[in-house]
C-alpha cells in the first residue's frame, strides 16, 4: 500500500540554558528550558534520506546558547520570538517554528551579605517529618526535614587541587556556579513532651540557617559547603543534635561559544540534569550518637 508523510516536526527538546548577568557584585539569572520544533519542506529527509534541507537539531541547541550570550534573555517570550524568527527567516526549508519555553523562577536568598549572587528556586520545597515512639519515654525520635530546596550561587565557588588519574578530564575552576537541591533530616534532642515545642518556628529557623550558610560560604567544594550548612544548624540550634544532608551537585557547564566567535565570561551555562555528583554527610554535635537514617532517598 502506498504511504504518504503526514504532519512532521523536529528540533531539540529541553535545552537547559542559564544566563547570568553581572552588575558588579549583583548578579541576575534567567533559567530556561527551551524546546524547538521546526517544520516545512521535510519530505526528502523522511522519504529519500536526503539531509540537504535539514538544519541539525544540534545547531538549534547551539543557537539557544549563542542567542543567550548575544542578546541576553529579557523574557521567555522575547527570547522565543527571536529564535522563531531566526529559524524561519534563515532557512528556506523551515516554514514554521514552534518554540516552547519553561522558565524556572528564582528568588534572592535574604539575610546575608552574600545574597547578591545567591538564589533559591521558587516553590520547590517540601517539608517533611518522621516520628517514632514505642511507649518508652526514652525512645522518642523526632526528625524534621525538607527536600527539594534548590539553591544556587553564581560565584564564590571553586573546585581544584583534586586527585587526577588517567581518566580525569575535569578542568580545574576558580569560579563556577554551585547549585544543589537540599535534602535534609535533622534530629531533635530530648523528648517532645513538656512545654509544647514550636515546631514551625524551629523549621523556619533551621531552613534559614541552611540558606544563610549556603549563601555565605565561599566554597572550595560542595562537601565543604555541606559541612558549613550542617554545622551552622547544630551550632545555632541547641535543640538539634544531628543533621543529615544529601546534596546533588546540579552541574552547570559553561557553554562553549568559541566556535561562533563569542567569548563566555561566566555568562551562559548548560544546566545538566544527570549524571550528578551526590554529596552526603551527617553533621553531629560532638558526643552525640548518629541516628538519622543514612539513606534519605526513600524517606517521606
Ligand atoms: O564540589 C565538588 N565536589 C566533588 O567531589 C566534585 N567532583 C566533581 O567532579 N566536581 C565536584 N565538585
Amino acid at each position: 500500500m502506498p504511504t504518504v508523510l503526514g504532519q512532521n516536526q523536529y528540533g531539540k527538546a529541553e535545552t537547559r540554558v542559564v544566563r547570568v548577568t553581572r552588575e558588579g557584585p549583583v548578579h541576575h539569572i534567567r533559567d530556561l528550558n527551551v524546546s524547538i520544533a521546526l517544520s516545512g519542506a521535510m519530505d526528502d529527509v523522511h522519504t529519500r534520506g536526503s539531509n540537504a534541507g535539514v538544519l541539525p537539531t544540534d545547531t538549534t541547541k547551539n543557537t539557544v546558547f549563542a542567542f543567550a550570550k548575544e542578546y541576553g534573555i529579557a523574557s521567555a517570550e522575547e527570547f522565543a520570538v527571536r529564535l522563531a524568527r531566526h529559524f524561519v527567516s534563515q532557512q528556506e526549508t523551515i516554514h514554521t517554528a514552534r518554540i516552547r519555553v519553561e522558565e524556572y523562577g528564582w528568588d534572592r536568598i535574604p539575610a546575608t551579605g552574600g545574597a547578591a549572587h545567591s538564589f533559591v528556586r521558587r516553590g520547590q520545597e517540601t517539608r517533611t517529618a518522621q516520628v517514632t515512639y514505642d511507649g518508652d519515654g526514652e525512645s522518642w525520635q523526632v526528625l524534621s526535614g525538607l527536600k527539594g530546596l534548590v539553591v544556587m550561587n553564581t560565584t564564590d565557588s571553586e573546585f581544584h587541587g583534586y586527585v587526577k588519574d588517567r581518566y580525569t578530564t575535569l578542568p580545574e575552576t576558580r569560579d563556577r556556579i554551585l547549585a544543589t537541591e537540599v535534602n535534609a533530616f535533622w534530629r531533635h534532642a530530648g523528648r517532645p513532651e513538656g512545654e509544647k515545642p514550636d515546631w514551625d518556628a524551629s523549621y523556619e529557623r533551621t531552613r534559614g540557617h541552611l540558606l544563610a550558610a549556603f549563601a555565605g560560604t565561599y566554597s572550595l567544594s560542595l562537601q565543604q559547603t555541606l559541612y558549613a550548612m550542617g554545622s551552622r544548624v547544630v551550632d545555632q540550634e541547641p535543640g538539634i543534635d544531628e543533621i543529615r544532608l544529601s546534596l546533588p551537585n546540579k552541574h552547570h557547564f559553561l557553554a562553549d561559544l568559541r566556535p561562533f566567535g563569542l567569548d563566555n565570561d561566566n555568562e551562559v551555562y548548560f544546566a545538566a540534569d544527570r549524571p550528578y555528583g551526590l554529596i552526603e554527610a551527617t553533621v553531629l554535635r560532638d558526643g552525640a550518637t548518629a541516628a538519622v537514617p543514612v539513606d534519605l532517598t526513600n524517606l517521606p
